[in-house]
């Protein structure tokens, strides 16, 4: 469950009182701060990739173009020892999301050699994934890792994502700074909602990359 276009103010209202019909001020302050807070550390985050890139003119354009989501999730506990499928590897096909989670392990990401790699959760630490739209935003200069949750045991498992999230019609584009002989273009230009309607579909599910099956050059 969660909030999209989550920097509107009121949303976080409208989130509580679905929870709570008669109100809970102190969760809905938590969830405005929350969001206020982390959306900071997003900016921050992506105004340094900008930089690191070299691509500063287009920071203005970069950073107005996205929405906020938050995604407040639940892994129930299988009640068992045997390690089960809490969500199932993908990549995120956003911008950049920022985890946050309770004391229960589960995260795994997928190194570029194929391992499957533990998160460990750190008191305090949160966890920043690239998403599909900013690894083509950046021509690929950017890995967008695979990632799932793994659950086992008698503890729930939960977690809080920022998702960062182009605008509606927003169109993804490698700037042509990022484009030269040695870093052909890999991707042609898309909007974030065809290319995440694509990748619900049978042929997006099944596909290794729904990225470079949609449209990869
Ligand atoms: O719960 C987590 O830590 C990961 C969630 C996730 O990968 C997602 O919602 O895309
Ligand atoms: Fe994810």
């Amino acid at each position: 469950m969660g909030i999209d276009d989550a920097n509107i103010p009121h949303k976080a209202e409208k989130f509580t009182q679905i929870l709570w019909p008669q109100g809970n001020t102190s969760f809905c302050k938590t969830i405005q701060s929350y969001l206020e807070q982390l959306s900071k550390l997003d900016q921050t985050i992506r105004r340094m990739i900008v930089e690191s890139l070299g691509i500063e003119k287009y920071m203005d354009e970069h950073m107005n173009s996205i929405n906020y989501s938050l995604r407040l999730m639940k892994y129930k506990e299988p009640q068992s020892d045997e390690t089960k499928i809490g969500l199932h590897a993908h990549t995120d096909k956003n911008i950049v999301t920022i985890l946050y989670q309770n004391q229960v392990k589960g995260l795994e990401i997928l190194t570029k050699d194929g391992q499957w790699i533990n998160v460990d959760p750190t008191p305090n630490t949160f966890t920043v994934m690239i998403g599909d739209s900013l690894h083509a935003l950046t021509n690929g200069r950017i890995h967008a890792p695979f990632h799932r949750v793994m659950v086992k045991g008698n503890e729930a498992r939960y977690s809080i994502g920022l998702f960062t999230i182009p605008k509606a019609g927003y169109m993804i584009k490698a700037p042509k700074e990022l484009v030269d002989e040695e870093h052909p273009l890999l991707y042609k230009p898309f909007t974030h909602l065809e290319f995440i309607t694509f990748s619900y579909t049978e042929e997006g599910m099944k596909c290794e990359s729904a990225l470079k099956t949609y449209c990869g050059v």
